[in-house]
């Protein structure tokens, strides 16, 4: 479960002048000097003063100095930028960040009017973020469909004067409870959605229901703060991994001062109550920000809600939306601090956790670990995106727009024709050793099958289908294998093109420029190999989960056909030693599994070798048809794991091609779990082989329940029953040999006159009397035997009567 530490991400929105502001002909407070940067209340460009008709040189002492403050946030979007660029640059990338298992939420923040719904809920013309984030969730989740199964439910909840509504209902007021997820809100319903069309409706019919009032700021002021949640769970059909997300949307009520809506009376007490909440939010930035362990999320509603959406396992988004007029000076001013201070939070964020029914965590893991990576790389990438963008926009460095966009094209074609050599040559080899994994889990299994066969005309039918798909299997990889070479060299060939070009580019005089650019080139040819990484690993899971299904439900019958067959031997006394030898065997072998699949993560990791090697060197003394189960399993998931270290090596044995040093240092993390291979190999091995083995238990359980109530204690005993489930004699013969025992010692409690059985039946040693290696013991010699009961003759007395 990938870890990683990241700042809230705050984006300032600046709005145009209103009708009000144009009348008032105020000036602007913000100018916005690039993507990520603004000046507050800047120096005015009329500002010369003049005394008796003359321009001076000194400053009119009478006016209030300018603040011109710069600020930073990680984006700046000017008056002209539309919903939509807010979107594609803000609450996209959180989506995909949403489908990897992350939750993400998004908050807008400002003072009344300042813009906050019309980025939200904007209008039909001009939708805003929720449904344009909704919409390519839902067109990602379409496009996800055939190896995805997405449940999507929504709630629209409004925090109106510290009352909790559903806005979707228009019920409440609801209670917050808090549990070990989290706070909750009590008899909260989500309602499911399928489209981004039904969520505009659903939109509109919660905004229908929100409380608004006009104020002096804004007509249509929205007094409460509303919560859209999209809870979403994630199936992977193949592994059958579960996973819930939640993306939030959250429109805040404006955090304008109390004057400037000039309310009185319940407006007055709405004013209040908002900036109670607010108050509330801002503490806890201020902490969260300073990095404080205790957070006051209890002290508003507001704040327990956003608990997990703001300090916790979240990503979060944060838009201030401020006007430009200087009628909102001291809103503004105020919004800006409020942002600044929250881009200073950090958190800490943690992929979801999987819950999966099959033993393949371990490429689960692994694939999400490439997402991750390529998460990585592409934030870089678009840092130097950035960058590149402003060297053009600069283009003080004389560069010839002309040379530059020739030389671009240039290294796009180099790249391109890398690229594509890059995902023959590398999927190629991925296909040969994805057929050579195949074949090999389809020849152990073709091996259990002829073991079982017992009608020759079916068994040769069976094998003469089956030979045909290896031959297929085969010819598929004789192909593969025959153009493997060529595409080896094709992209050897493509990747020294590069490292060429990528030395004319150090000679040349748009190296400062072109560099960078080249440098994302790299990013993007690395994130492509990544992908067909993460699509190998995708492939191979798939083998193992089918072969695994497989072998599980081929296995549990097997087992069901062996006790009954084993039963039917003995009810007939026609059980001979070979056969229990067998049996035997088998049950050594289970406990064996047993005890490893109980071990936890880390001893199997500092046991990893010798175990693995314990494990080989049982197999090569036990009989073929014993051990297949184990060892086939053993040799496939040890296959499968050579198979994707040697895939990754071939992958990063390109590494040249990444010049800078982080990514270099990012790309190390990627290339590290070899290690993490095996003793993850080994833990999905004892998985596995428990889940077989808890069925087996079961059938072992049966078999002590029937030897203990039919021959010995009629009725059961647990007790004894338990112990002899844990008793390492656990195998029918040890079995067999502890309830002689047991039964021996019971007879010779008979011998004692002062004590006497409450149910004298012995029964097991008649059943056990052909047994040599027991023999009767006088009273008293053993240490191990069960507890004598005094004979109560008050009781047996009343008993009688
Ligand atoms: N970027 C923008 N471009 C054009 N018009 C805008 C922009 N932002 C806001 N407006 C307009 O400004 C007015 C107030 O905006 P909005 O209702 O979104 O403010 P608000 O912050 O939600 O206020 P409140 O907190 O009172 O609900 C609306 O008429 C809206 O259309």
């Amino acid at each position: 479960m990938p870890v990683e530490h990241t700042n809230i991400k705050v984006a300032v929105r600046v709005r145009p002048y209103n009708a009000k502001e144009l009348e008032h002909q105020q000036r602007s407070i913000i100018k916005v000097m690039d993507k990520s940067a603004l000046l507050f209340d800047p120096d005015e460009e009329d500002d010369e003063f003049f005394f008796h008709g003359t321009k001076q040189n000194y400053r009119d002492i009478t006016k209030r100095m300018n603040k011109k403050l710069t600020m930073e946030f990680d984006r700046v979007f000017d008056i002209d930028n539309t919903n939509q660029e807010l979107f594609e640059e803000c609450t996209a990338p959180l989506v995909d960040a949403v489908l990897n298992g992350y939750n993400c939420s998004v908050f807008v923040y400002g003072a009344t009017g300042a813009g906050k719904t019309f980025t939200m809920l904007g209008s039909e013309a001009t939708p805003g973020i929720t449904f344009l984030t909704m919409r390519d969730l839902f067109e990602k989740i379409q496009a996800q469909s055939d190896a995805r199964k997405f449940d999507v439910g929504v709630s629209y909840l409004e925090v109106y004067n510290e009352h909790v509504m559903n806005l979707l209902t228009k019920s409440g007021p609801l209670k917050l409870r808090e549990d070990s997820n989290g706070v909750v809100v009590s008899g909260l319903r989500l309602t499911p959605i399928y489209s981004a069309e039904e969520l505009l409706r659903m939109l509109a019919l919660g905004n229908g229901h929100r409380t608004q009032h006009p104020t002096d700021a804004n007509a249509e002021s929205s007094r409460s703060h509303a919560i859209f949640q999209v809870h979403i769970r994630i199936t992977d059909r193949k592994t059958d991994t579960k996973r819930t997300v939640k993306l939030s949307m959250i429109d805040l009520a404006g955090s304008e001062r109390a004057a400037s809506t000039k309310g009185i009376g319940v407006r007055f007490k709405e004013g209040a109550s908002i900036n109670k909440s607010l108050l509330a939010l801002g503490n806890c930035i201020n902490k969260l920000a300073d990095g404080l362990k205790h957070i006051p999320y209890r002290d508003s509603n507001l704040t327990r809600i956003l608990k997990d959406s703001l300090g916790g396992n979240c990503r979060t988004l944060m838009v201030a939306n401020v006007s430009m007029s200087s009628l909102t000076y001291e809103d503004t001013y105020n919004t800006l601090k409020y942002a600044s201070r929250a881009k200073k939070i950090r958190t800490t964020l943690k992929q979801n956790v999987i819950k999966s029914k099959m033993p393949t965590e371990f490429y689960v893991k692994k694939i999400d670990e490439v997402m991750a990576e390529n998460e990585r790389l592409k934030e870089r990438n678009k840092a130097l995106e950035a960058k590149v963008a402003q060297l053009e926009r600069g283009g003080s460095n004389g560069y010839d727009p002309q040379e530059l966009k020739s030389w671009y094209s240039r290294i796009d074609a180099v790249y391109a024709t890398a690229k594509t050599m890059q995902e023959c040559g590398i999927g190629i080899r991925s296909k040969i050793k994805i057929i050579n994994y195949r074949q090999t889990l389809k020849k152990d299994f073709e091996e259990f099958r002829k073991m079982l066969s017992q009608d020759q005309r079916m068994c040769q039918e069976d094998y003469r289908r089956f030979n045909n798909y290896m031959t297929t299997l085969a010819n598929q990889n004789d192909k593969y294998s025959e153009e493997l070479p060529s595409w080896q060299d094709k992209v050897q060939h493509a990747y020294r093109e590069v490292e060429s070009l990528k030395r004319e580019v150090n000679q040349s005089k748009l190296q400062q420029i072109l560099g960078l650019y080249v440098k994302r080139k790299d990013l993007e040819l690395q994130m492509a190999k990544q992908n067909i990484s993460s699509n190998h690993l995708y492939l191979i899971n798939r083998e193992l989960v089918e072969n695994s299904d497989l072998i599980r439900k081929s296995f549990t019958t097997a087992c069901d056909v062996l006790c009954q067959a084993y039963n039917r031997l003995e009810d007939a006394e026609k059980l001979t030693p070979e056969i229990q030898a067998l049996y035997d065997r088998l049950h050594r072998k289970m406990r064996f599994a047993e005890s490893e699949a109980n071990a936890t993560e880390f001893e199997a990791n500092e046991t990893e070798k010798t175990g693995h090697k314990r494990l080989l060197a049982s197999e090569e003394d036990e009989e073929q048809s014993t051990t297949t189960t184990a060892s086939a399993k053993k040799r496939q998931f040890v296959r499968a794991s050579e198979i994707d270290d040697d895939l990754h090596l071939s992958v990063d044995s390109t590494d040249s091609l990444e010049t800078d040093s982080d990514s270099d240092e990012a790309h190390k993390t990627f290339k590290k779990p070899h290690n993490l291979n095996q003793t993850q190999v080994l833990s999905t091995t004892y998985n596995a082989l428990t889940s077989t083995v808890t069925k087996q238990r079961n059938v072992h359980q049966r078999i002590v329940t029937d030897l203990l109530s039919d021959q010995n204690v009629r009725g059961g005993n647990d007790k004894i029953k338990q112990v002899l489930l844990k008793s390492s004699n656990f195998t029918t013969q040890g079995l067999q040999r502890s309830l002689a025992a047991a039964s021996i010692a019971k007879e010779n409690v008979k011998f004692n006159g002062n004590y006497v059985r409450k149910s004298p039946r012995a029964l097991v040693a008649k059943a056990m009397s052909g047994n040599p290696t027991i023999t009767r013991k006088p009273l008293g010699t053993g240490n191990k035997e069960p507890p004598l009961v005094k004979f109560n003759r008050a009781a047996s007395f009343r008993l009688k009567k």
